[in-house]
């Protein structure tokens, strides 16, 4: 094989496939092909021609094979005929091609749009006769099979065909990280620009209303999901909560139990969780608790929640005894990454997140740590204003694949932590105590960097690391800006914090430890001495 399409365009007859696919290719400095075209020059007729002489059946055979040779070996945006995807070894190839990483885009027109292009000059043999009714009963066999043999789908309604183009181009640069396991319902984490466009699409046809929670500092794109859920016939009801921790409550939680109960939800009935780490959180538990459980999508806003708190399904609130003391583990429907958010995201709030990012490359990936290393100036002077279509943005969504990758391993073997998954609680052993003694002034993400030292330093003193180990973890994170000490209380405060941690069984203190980059270990109960040796060390 020497090349794959960048992306195959399907679609109903005056869809726009041409058009969009076009521009499409234009904008992306890519040649394009329309498979309609390459057949008449094969066959050396036009198709209306081809269908007189030969009937349907031989020109669904020369328009398979055709594929099937563009689908190996053409470099550029590829539309096909609407019948196309009809034909089972052309579905079987567009299979092959998605497998490989290709991308076949449902180009969803506005039915009548649609219809009047399709009738504009005629020449087509399969809207012979009543062309409306032959469009409507051609629709309805075919939209079916758009939507199951594509995975990507693009509504055009309304739009331009440079807008649509823009939005197929989004929508096929996306990355995706598939979550799957045992006892998981399957979900995609999906990651690029306009990402939340995909927000119907995951819900699904069956919810009348939505719950859509929300703080205020993410109004903008807030609004922005209300749109899209409108558009799609949902009824919204806007819930907007305290911002940050203040939000994790079980008060919170009450009042919004008591609007869902008295705008009428059910069980087929939805929740958006849109913002930061502490927002989904507070959101997935309102879903998980809701009559036992109804279906919820996460929108994070912030680079933490993207990375990793609204990714695996643990949900919760806080109480006054600690953090996420009260919650449960239930997974979304889907996960929208959608990287305009980060554009008014906060440079302290976008680095706080780079602290799970290092985690993951800790505890499984180093490639993340290679990454981080890279460009860690750019990294730390992230501007959200200046962000979007700068070479960063690649960099950013390559971490936030990476780090959701990592999360996946973890949370698809053992998604309620009987083990494995504790490894992703790197560091947050000492975290959780500071925040709870700092009265959750200081950020999640930042905690979490001190608690990682500290967990090297309970590593090398235990025998698991070298004290190179134990500096990189320093000087890797001051290089991102993340906090690398705390001087803000006493040792037998954080002790008796760490003791009601939720992997603590008993009286024993349990920890995760590296014993290399890439390697984690559980220390079990290891000696009082050296838990409080190592948090003098990180006291400097
Ligand atoms: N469930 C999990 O697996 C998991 C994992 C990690 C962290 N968490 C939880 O996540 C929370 C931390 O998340 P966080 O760091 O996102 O904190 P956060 O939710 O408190 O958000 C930080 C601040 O940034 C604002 N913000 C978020 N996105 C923004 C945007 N695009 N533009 C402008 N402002 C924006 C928020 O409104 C808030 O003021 C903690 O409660 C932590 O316990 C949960
Ligand atoms: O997904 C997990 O499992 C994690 O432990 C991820 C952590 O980064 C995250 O901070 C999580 O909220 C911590 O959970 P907790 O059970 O220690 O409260």
């Amino acid at each position: 094989m020497t090349a794959r399409p960048h992306a195959v365009i399907i679609g109903m007859m005056g869809a726009g496939k041409t058009r969009v696919g076009k521009e499409v290719a234009h904008m992306l400095r890519l040649p394009f092909a329309d498979a309609d075209v390459e057949i008449e020059h094969e066959v050396g007729m036009k198709i209306p021609a081809y269908f007189d002489k030969h009937g349907e059946p031989a020109f669904r055979e020369v328009e398979a094979d055709l594929i099937a040779d563009f689908l190996e070996d053409f470099d550029g945006i590829f539309s096909l005929g609407g019948g196309a995807p009809m034909t089972p070894s052309t579905q079987e190839a567009l299979v092959d091609y998605i497998a490989q990483g290709g991308c076949v885009v449902y180009l969803d027109a506005d039915p009548k749009e649609a219809m009047e292009r399709a009738n504009r000059g005629g020449g087509r043999p399969m809207l012979n006769g009543d062309a409306n009714a032959r469009w409507k009963k051609l629709f309805k066999e075919r939209d079916p099979v758009f939507r199951n043999v594509a995975n990507v789908h693009v509504h055009t309604r309304g739009l331009t065909p440079q807008g649509a183009a823009k939005k197929v181009i989004d929508m096929v640069s996306q990355r995706t990280v598939h979550i799957d396991g045992a006892a998981i319902e399957p979900y995609d984490v999906v990651i690029g620009e306009g990402a939340m466009n995909r927000l119907v699409d995951v819900l699904g046809s069956k919810p009348v209303r939505i719950a859509l929670i929300h703080t205020q500092p993410v109004q903008r794109h807030s609004d922005r999901a209300r749109a899209l859920l409108r558009q799609g016939g949902y009824e919204v009801s806007d819930i907007v909560i305290p911002d940050a921790e203040p939000g994790k409550t079980i008060t919170v939680a009450n009042r919004i139990w008591e609007r869902l109960g008295n705008e009428g939800f059910t069980r087929s009935d939805a929740v958006v969780g849109l913002g930061g780490g502490a927002a989904t959180d507070l959101a997935g538990f309102v879903a998980a608790t809701w009559m036992r459980g109804v279906r919820y999508v996460n929108c994070p806003t912030s680079l933490l929640a993207m990375v990793d708190a609204s990714t695996g399904g643990k949900t919760g609130i806080n109480t006054p005894q600690g953090k996420n003391l009260v919650g449960s583990f239930y997974t979304p429907a889907g996960v929208l990454a959608d990287m305009n958010v980060l554009a008014t995201l906060p440079n302290d709030i976008f680095i706080e997140g780079l602290g799970e990012v290092a985690k993951s490359g800790f505890i499984r990936d180093p490639e993340i740590l290679t990454v981080l290393e890279r460009h860690a100036a750019q990294l730390r002077a992230f501007d959200g204003s200046t962000f979007l279509g700068s070479p960063m943005e690649d960099v950013v969504a390559e971490l936030i694949e990476r780090t959701v990758t990592v999360k996946a391993y973890h949370v698809s073997s053992d998604l309620k932590e009987k083990g494995l998954r504790e490894f992703l609680n790197y560091g947050h052993t000492l975290a959780h105590a500071i925040e709870q003694l700092e009265h959750f002034r200081w950020r999640h993400g930042n905690a979490v960097a001190v608690g990682m030292v500290y967990a090297a330093e309970l590593a090398h003193l235990t025998g698991h690391i070298d004290q190179d180990l134990v500096d990189y973890h320093r000087s890797l994170l001051t290089s991102l800006g993340l906090p690398t000490s705390w001087n803000g209380g006493l040792f037998d405060d954080v002790l008796a914090l760490m003791h009601r941690d939720k992997k603590a069984r008993g009286n024993e203190l349990r920890f995760v430890v590296l014993d290399s980059i890439g390697h984690v270990v559980h220390l079990d109960n290891p000696p009082a001495d050296a838990v409080e040796e190592a948090f003098r060390r990180i006291q400097q």
